[in-house]
């Protein structure tokens, strides 16, 4: 029994042994198995974690050479752009003065021209007038050879009645020559010629002492006083003309160019008059020679005092005349003639027609024919002032929408170089200032100059655009709805209203009371929804808005009751990109147009307004809107975010002016600091400074990242056109043309579906979570 019990002890105790040992293995082999198991898995990990590494380095290797290109590229873009800029810089600055020098030219040579014009037409008129009557004179001896004599008389006399009404002397004495002539009617013309040709000498000499007294100091005085004295005022008048001519001649290149070609067509003519002349003498002597004779002729010629040689000869020296005059008026000089070139007649040394012996007839007919070409190129003259004059108008014109087009260009340059765009908006005169018998001293040049009337003189402003007092709030919305497609496409948008209180400022941005005619704001909300309904194919949009009011230095959420908001600690954050966002503010989610606007008008009613002295329903706190319209693109995720803001600024004002008293005072004064604090803003941004100093006020805090941050801008300065607030207006001008010189730098907020999932999956993968390889 012992043994039997010491051998199974023993058999126990080995199967306690194998068991330990079997335990062990088995272990071991456990131990071994989890560890291969794991190791492998481990493995298994660090190739997929060096695969998503490779994979991450293999994308940074791309997003850098991508980065670097872009980098290259967007230098180039600078390099080229800032010698654009240089380019276009040096191009207005040339403009400019090209501009000014033309601006002067122009206003010299119209002085010039009209002060010519006026005086010059006053002597065509006269003279025409004179003319008239003289060829009037001329005409008879054809129609009136026919009449009976006594019926001739008679007629001459009531013609001279009608005529001349004014000179009774000249009638008599016209009477007693025909007296004494007895009834010859050639006698009678003669003597009516005589007395119409002392008239129309004296009214000459009047002229051309009026030209002499008119063109003093206008440089012509020495050629006039050049002419003899003892010349025929005709001529002294002719001169006075062809000298104003020459200086039309000289300074405006479409007359220079009429007038040349007058020349040449002037010398074909007088070839054709000297051929003219030359064929009736042929004719003429193979009359003679086939008999007729030559006491005959004369006694003809008699008779018939205008033969075709003679016209031909009358023709020639018309010709010849107008050669001298046109010479003259290109030269402004005398061309080298005799004096007596002007004064001899048709018959001067023709033995045919009369010579230089010819009958007191005939030197009468000849006066009259020069008379006739003096007034025909008066005509002529006053004909090509009246072309100079057209021609003018048209150059001014083209200047006009030239100057025009040249300031939309830069505008659009400016826009491009992202500075802020500043459109000038004049209300028109309200009921107290017409009462009051103000007047407007505020005018609109063009669409982009605006005047301001001053005690030192008229002051200019240009902008990017000038709304005069009649411009609709369409033709207002229409110049800024481009800037609302640029929040839907991502940018950042500002467009605010400054001016002194009362200006406009809440009409331009919400409209009237009973809104017939909504401003920006309601039109805004309208459009947001309008371009959202062109694109829902293509993208998937959110809108959400806050509401905010700047009120005596305390930011108030105008979504929520006045007792609430004002519990409530609004704080201005800035976001990584410098984008400025209301901290505690309530946004709330739109659908459409008409909840936003809904929710507009619930904030409205909680806003501060009051009534002053300068406008019934004053703004009494800065009205800040702030639209966050948020964009997936449906096509390839991509996320864009657009912030729109709308502010309607508090009035700057004078409390003597406003009447404001206790409450209302404080609350000036706090708009008042508020304004100074963006003044200053603006000033250090214009300027250059490299301290800006937005903390300074809530408000320009709030619009940090308007003015010259990453924004589109448009700024409305509202003025009042009335001479009682010119120096505010001046004053609103001239903070406007600082806002003008300021740079934003607007980007659009976009992330691409990819990167922002690459991003996610390095933030991961540095902390070291496990991912999921990529199906
Ligand atoms: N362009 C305009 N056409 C017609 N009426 C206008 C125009 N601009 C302003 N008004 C009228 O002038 C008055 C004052 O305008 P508004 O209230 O817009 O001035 P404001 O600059 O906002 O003043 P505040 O700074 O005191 O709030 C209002 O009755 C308004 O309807």
């Amino acid at each position: 029994m012992q043994l039997m019990k010491h051998k199974h002890l023993e058999m126990v105790h080995e199967l306690e042994e194998n068991y330990q040992i079997n335990l062990k293995q088995t272990q071991e082999k456990t131990i071994q198995h989890i560890r291969t198991h794991y190791q492998n898995k481990l493995n298994s990990l660090k190739r997929m974690l060096d695969m998503y590494q490779e994979k991450v380095e293999k994308k940074n290797v791309y997003w850098e050479e991508k980065l670097k290109m872009m980098k290259d590229l967007n230098q180039r873009h600078i390099e080229e752009k800032s010698t654009l800029q240089e380019r276009i810089k040096m191009e207005a600055a040339h403009w400019d003065r090209e501009k000014n020098k033309m601006l002067d030219l122009f206003s010299s040579k119209l002085d010039l021209l009209h002060s010519h014009q006026a005086s010059t037409l006053q002597e065509l008129q006269v003279t025409r007038l004179e003319l008239g009557k003289v060829q009037e004179m001329l005409k008879p001896p054809e129609a009136e050879e026919e009449r009976p004599l006594s019926e001739n008389s008679n007629t001459a006399q009531e013609d001279q009645a009608v005529e001349d009404p004014a000179t009774p002397e000249a009638e008599k004495s016209v009477q007693a020559q025909i007296g004494a002539c007895g009834k010859l009617p050639l006698v009678g013309a003669q003597a009516r010629l005589e007395s119409l040709k002392e008239n129309l000498y004296k009214r000459e000499r009047e002229i051309t002492l009026l030209l002499q007294g008119d063109t003093d100091g206008s440089g012509l005085e020495g050629e006039q006083n050049s002419i003899n004295a003892t010349q025929p005022p005709c001529l002294a008048l002719l001169s006075a003309v062809i000298q104003k001519a020459h200086s039309v001649y000289m300074e405006v290149e479409e007359a220079k160019l009429l007038i040349d070609h007058m020349a040449e067509e002037n010398i074909l003519a007088l070839e054709r008059a000297k051929e003219n002349l030359e064929q009736p003498t042929t004719s003429e002597q193979r009359t003679t020679e086939q008999g007729e004779p030559r006491a005959k002729q004369e006694e003809l010629s008699e008779e018939q005092p205008i033969s075709p040689q003679t016209e031909a000869h009358v023709t020639l020296r018309r010709v010849e005349i107008s050669q001298i005059a046109l010479e003259y008026i290109r030269r402004g000089t005398r061309p080298a003639v005799s004096d007596s070139t002007w004064d001899t007649g048709p018959w001067s040394g023709d033995p045919e027609s009369g010579g230089a012996d010819g009958n007191a007839e005939r030197s009468e007919y000849c006066t009259a024919e020069r008379v006739k070409v003096v007034g025909q190129q008066l005509l002529q003259l006053q004909s090509e002032l009246q072309q100079v004059r057209e021609e003018n108008k048209r150059i001014i014109e083209n200047y006009n929408s030239e100057r025009i087009m040249r300031k939309k260009y830069y505008n659009m340059v400016e826009d491009m170089k992202g500075k802020i765009r500043v459109f000038c908006r004049i209300r028109p005169m309200n009921r107290v200032e017409t009462s009051n018998g103000s007047k407007s001293v505020v005018d609109c040049l063009d669409e982009y100059s605006v005047t301001v009337e001053t005690p030192r003189g008229l002051k200019e402003f240009q902008f990017d655009k000038v709304f005069g007092r009649a411009s609709s709030q369409e033709e207002v919305f229409r110049d800024t709805s481009r800037l609302i497609q640029s929040a839907i496409d991502g940018f950042n948008i500002c467009i605010f209203a400054y001016g002194q209180t009362g200006s406009g400022k809440t009409f331009t941005m919400v409209g009237d009371k009973d809104l017939k005619n909504p401003g920006i704001i309601p039109r805004t909300f309208r459009k947001i929804f309008d371009l959202i309904q062109e694109n829902t194919s293509k993208f998937d949009f959110k809108v959400s808005a806050y509401m905010l009011e700047l009120y005596n230095d305390r930011l108030l959420d105008l979504f929520v009751s006045p007792a609430e908001a004002f519990n409530r600690k609004i704080e201005i954050k800035k976001d990584k990109k410098g984008l400025v966002f209301a901290q505690g503010a309530e946004t709330m989610g739109a659908g459409t147009a008409e909840e936003l606007f809904a929710l507009f008008e619930q904030g409205c009613a909680n806003r501060h307004i009051a009534a002053t002295k300068m406008n019934s329903e004053s703004s009494r706190s800065h009205l800040i809107i702030g639209i966050i319209i948020e964009s997936t693109n449906l096509t390839n995720g991509s996320m864009s975010y657009g912030k729109l803001s709308l502010v309607d600024l508090a009035g700057s004002e004078r409390a003597a002016k406003t009447g404001a008293k206790d409450d209302q005072l404080k609350e000036a004064n706090s708009i008042n600091k508020s304004l100074s604090a963006l003044g200053d803003v603006i000033f250090a941004l214009s300027s250059e400074q490299v301290y800006v100093p937005y903390r300074n006020n809530k408000l320009t805090q709030v619009m940090q990242d308007s003015l010259g941050g990453n924004a589109k801008t448009l700024m409305f300065v509202n003025i009042s056109p009335s001479d009682c607030n010119s120096e505010e207006t001046l004053t609103s001008l001239a903070y406007a043309t600082r806002v003008k010189a300021i740079t934003n730098n607007a980007q659009k907020n976009q992330e691409s579906k990819e990167i922002a999932h690459l991003k996610e999956i390095i933030t991961k993968l540095k902390s070291g979570q496990f991912m999921e390889e990529d199906a």
